[in-house]
């Protein structure tokens, strides 16, 4: 039977305030109003952000609000003038939207949108409501997706269409995490043949890096992290050393360290930790002249980056990137492809997997250091 025009009463995952477990509740998703797509979520992957702004570190957070934006599904319907996509379509849903008309799409320089922007930080969809209810009350959405609702509202620029048969356990993963790492790589940076790269941080995004690297040939990949049981996962992905700064000998800073092993220091290195002390040791350890950092760690509210200007004076340059500079309704169908030609690894990174009744598992599997990605099965 056709929900099309509905309400659906569906379970999600509803943060009611920070620090708290999400808890699982029934709630009501309204119909798409004109140019949004209702999508019935099959799998959602669980990011490091989504654990930050639960955190209360996120100066965008707004409560209660349903989490998630590695999301992929089909679609159950559509509102008024949306001709991208069509009931039964599968798609990804895209927390960076693209539609192809705004400044930002139409510059050629970056993946960002602004058309939804605004709105999309408040935790609404574009005309200013929310889809969902739960006890009387109104969910915020979140980064325009909302994917740890069985059911979610987005708005028609905010999901591509992709493969039918693509498995979704593993697309959604291509919704964040792995494009980020990977895009940034392949993409933000320009990495040439024999490049020395720094990674900072072997969490999804920084093993995504190291796959972008290996891909374009990058001839030593060192990994920077704190913990050591990233080492083995590191050298998996092709990363050719491994240094834990915590058990350097003591007195040797971290920076010479790494100038020191790489004759000089790397040509891009990649904050892939949130940490702003790590992200000015990514700049740092980035060769003289020419050393580019790409900051793709996300910081909490409040915290700055520093570093003396005769860092940048000297020829290193500070960037950064979201959703690894990817266009997403442009792009994504092509990474799919390169996923099922076997060019990208997505299976690799899951290593966790949780009901939606569990979600909570995998916040605290984040936590305990040894998840790369947990996906969670909605329905
Ligand atoms: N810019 C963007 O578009 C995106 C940014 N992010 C952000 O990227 C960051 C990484 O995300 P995930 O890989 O999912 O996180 P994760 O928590 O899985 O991995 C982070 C890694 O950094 C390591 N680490 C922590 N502190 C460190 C330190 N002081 N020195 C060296 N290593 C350290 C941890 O041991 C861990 O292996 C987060 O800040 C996340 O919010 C995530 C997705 C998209
Ligand atoms: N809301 C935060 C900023 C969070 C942030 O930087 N998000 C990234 C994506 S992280 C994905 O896992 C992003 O896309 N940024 C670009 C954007 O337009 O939000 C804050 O206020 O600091
Ligand atoms: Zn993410
Ligand atoms: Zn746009």
């Amino acid at each position: 039977m056709s929900t099309e025009g509905q309400i659906i009463k569906c379970k999600a995952a509803v943060a009611w305030e920070a620090g708290k477990d999400l808890s699982i509740e029934e709630i009501e998703v309204l119909p798409p109003r004109a140019h949004e797509v209702r999508v019935k979520v099959e799998f959602t992957g669980v990011c490091h952000t989504d654990a930050y702004t639960l955190s209360g570190a996120d100066a965008e957070g707004s409560f209660p609000v349903v989490f998630g934006h590695e999301g992929a599904g089909v679609v159950e319907s559509v509102g008024e003038g949306v001709d991208s996509v069509k009931v039964g379509d599968s798609v990804v849903l895209l927390y960076t939207p693209e539609c192809r008309e705004c400044k930002f799409c139409l510059s050629g320089k970056t993946n960002l949108c602004g058309k939804i922007r605004a709105t999309q930080g408040k935790g609404l969809l574009p005309d200013g409501t929310s889809r969902f209810r739960c006890k009387g009350k109104d969910l915020f959405h979140y980064m325009g997706c909302s994917s740890f609702s069985q059911y979610t509202v987005v708005a028609d620029i905010s999901l591509v269409k992709v493969q039918d048969e693509a498995p979704k356990d593993k697309t959604c993963l291509l919704g964040c995490g792995v494009t980020t790492g990977y895009g940034a790589a392949i993409n933000t940076a320009k990495i040439s043949k024999g490049d020395k790269i720094g990674v900072f941080g072997a969490g999804c995004i920084g093993l995504s890096v190291i796959q972008g690297a290996v891909t374009k040939g990058a001839g030593e990949i060192i990994v920077i992290d704190i913990n050591d049981s990233k080492k083995a996962w590191a050298d998996q992905f092709g990363a050719t050393k491994f240094v834990n700064p915590t058990t350097l000998p003591e007195g040797t800073n971290i920076v010479d360290h790494l100038i020191d092993i790489t004759d000089g220091g790397f040509d891009y290195t990649f904050d892939c930790t949130g940490n702003v002390q790590v992200m000015r040791n990514a700049l740092e350890s980035c060769h003289k002249g020419w050393g580019e950092s790409i900051i793709i760690g996300v910081a909490a509210a409040g915290k700055e980056i520093s570093t003396r200007p005769f860092q940048l004076v000297t020829g290193r340059v500070w960037r950064g990137c979201a959703f690894g500079g990817i266009k997403g309704r442009t792009q994504m169908p092509s990474l799919v492809q390169d996923y099922l030609d076997g060019k990208i690894k997505v299976d690799e990174f899951i290593t966790h997997r949780h009901d939606l009744d569990n979600i909570n598992k995998a916040f605290h599997d984040m936590h305990a250091g040894n998840c790369i990605r947990a996906v969670i099965t909605m329905h």
